[in-house]
């Protein structure tokens, strides 16, 4: 049961006339996430503000008021989307993204309730509105407070062995002399930097939703990549790798290439994420990476500003793990790489920035009239590398394409070289969570096991150019 969509919003105007994933449609993922995924998660903060106030003893009574006031109002809201209620305008806590969350809400036929929306409008639409609760709580303990950061911080500690595996590989990667690194080893060591960034977003907190981060390390680390690569059903890495590489034997004169990396989840994959940052800028592919995070809790494990300081400082300072837990050398070797991120921050060859696009309800083919500045200094990058589920379903409108139908196509404007700029150069590192997945070869869908789409043991490397050549 396909909602549709009257195209009354500006930003509507050019998005694909593709009919959407929603919660009503028994077939798709959103049908139990909506009625099973998201309760649960709801449910987790409930917990979560409940030992936060058995726990901090010192709390004031308007704090412990606050804390039980968000609660309720959670509780609330997950009561609603058991009893498909309709989908109200969020309340105003002063973000400029509101308004149009609350016009877009009016353009769904039928009117949206909870069990019949568009799933990633109504995804997007959770937890901002969660965010509004904590937003307009008095005491500032609640305004700043990060439902998920338990449950962050527990999957990091769950992922020891892949973390000290992949650092102490990684700083190999350091020593060596990358620049005289000639021919296939280069792009062996290319493709496997590529790999290990794809497949740390394999570990997904809301995937695990209710479940253990126990199965955190049997989905870390190279046996279980070297596994997983003949799962990748489209793989565009030796085209990126070619533009990378005629990039930089081309215009010597250019003094600064910069990555932009659209950042997931927090944790693992951000570690990942930093080791492919720092061995684009080792091997001189790049003199800067831009990453994008988000500035709100958001999809549970994305990563914000504090996460990305809390595993960087983390690391330099060995806090991440208790001293009886990890040995002195893996711990010195931690703290190598930590330092090793902060020189890059420290010489500006690494940047940390949290739009509020990212946290809009907007597909991203929306970016050039939604966020027109945005647009232009990720147009301006020689490549921009999406990662993730949730940024895939963002860049293919979470619509029901054919999966043979192309990458290029699926992601609407941003795959058209547009008449005014230059365009962008658009990767996307996704391993599949989801119902949408496009750019496969003719037939191969048809060979893979039912609940391909949604297992994350699949996975998409998939590249647009539409950059002037
Ligand atoms: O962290 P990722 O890879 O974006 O995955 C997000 C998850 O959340 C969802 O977007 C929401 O249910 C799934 O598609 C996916 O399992």
């Amino acid at each position: 049961m396909a909602s549709t969509v009257a195209k009354t919003f500006v930003f509507q105007r050019d998005d694909p006339p593709i009919p959407l994933s929603t919660t009503a449609d028994r077939l798709s993922f959103a049908f139990p996430t909506a009625r099973t995924r998201w309760p649960k998660i709801l449910n987790q903060m409930i917990e979560e503000i409940s030992s936060t106030l058995s726990a901090k003893k010192s709390f004031s009574a308007k704090e412990i008021q606050a804390g039980k006031e968000i609660q309720a109002q959670i509780i609330s809201l997950r009561d609603q989307m058991a009893g498909n209620a309709p989908l109200t305008p969020l309340q105003y806590d002063g973000g400029m993204d509101i308004e149009n969350y609350n016009l877009e809400i009016g353009t769904f036929l039928p009117k949206p309730t909870w069990l019949h929306v568009p799933w990633l409008f109504a995804e997007c639409y959770l937890y901002r509105r969660v965010r509004t609760y904590f937003a307009f709580s008095s005491p500032i303990y609640w305004t700043t407070f990060d439902p998920f950061l338990t449950e962050k911080r527990k999957a990091l500690v769950g992922s020891k062995k892949g973390t000290i595996e992949l650092v102490k590989h990684l700083l190999q990667v350091l020593d060596t002399n990358l620049i005289s690194f000639e021919g296939e080893k280069q792009e062996a060591l290319f493709v496997e930097m590529i790999q290990i960034s794809l497949w740390g977003n394999a570990t997904d907190l809301s995937l695990l939703a209710g479940g253990g981060v126990e199965e955190l390390d049997s989905r870390q680390g190279k046996a279980a990549r070297e596994k997983s690569r003949k799962n990748v059903l489209c793989d565009d890495t030796a085209a990126v790798y070619q533009m990378l590489k005629d990039l930089q034997h081309g215009d010597i004169t250019l003094s600064s290439r910069e990555i932009h990396i659209v950042l997931d989840n927090a944790g693992f994959e951000l570690l990942a994420d930093l080791a492919l940052a720092a061995y684009l800028l080792k091997a001189d592919i790049v003199h800067k990476i831009v990453l994008h995070g988000k500035r709100i809790p958001w999809f549970v494990s994305d990563v914000n500003h504090h996460d990305y300081t809390e595993l960087v400082d983390g690391l330099a300072k060995g806090s991440i793990y208790p001293p009886n837990d990890i040995s002195r050398e893996d711990q010195q070797q931690l703290a190598r790489f930590g330092k090793h991120i902060q020189d890059l921050e420290s010489r500006k060859m690494l940047e940390f920035r949290a739009e509020m696009f990212w946290t809009a309800q907007h597909p991203f083919g929306r970016l050039p009239i939604a966020d027109p500045s945005l647009y232009a200094s990720l147009a301006s990058a020689e490549l921009v590398i999406f990662k993730g589920d949730l940024n895939y379903r963002k860049l293919t409108y979470d619509g029901q394409w054919r999966n043979t139908v192309s990458f290029g196509e699926a992601i609407g404007p941003l795959g058209k070289r547009p008449e005014d700029n230059d365009g962008m150069r658009i990767l996307a590192l996704r391993t599949s969570k989801a119902d949408v997945a496009v750019g496969l070869p003719e037939g191969v869908a048809e060979t893979l096991p039912r609940d391909w789409t949604r297992s994350g043991e699949y996975a998409m490397i998939s590249f647009c150019d539409t950059k002037s050549k």
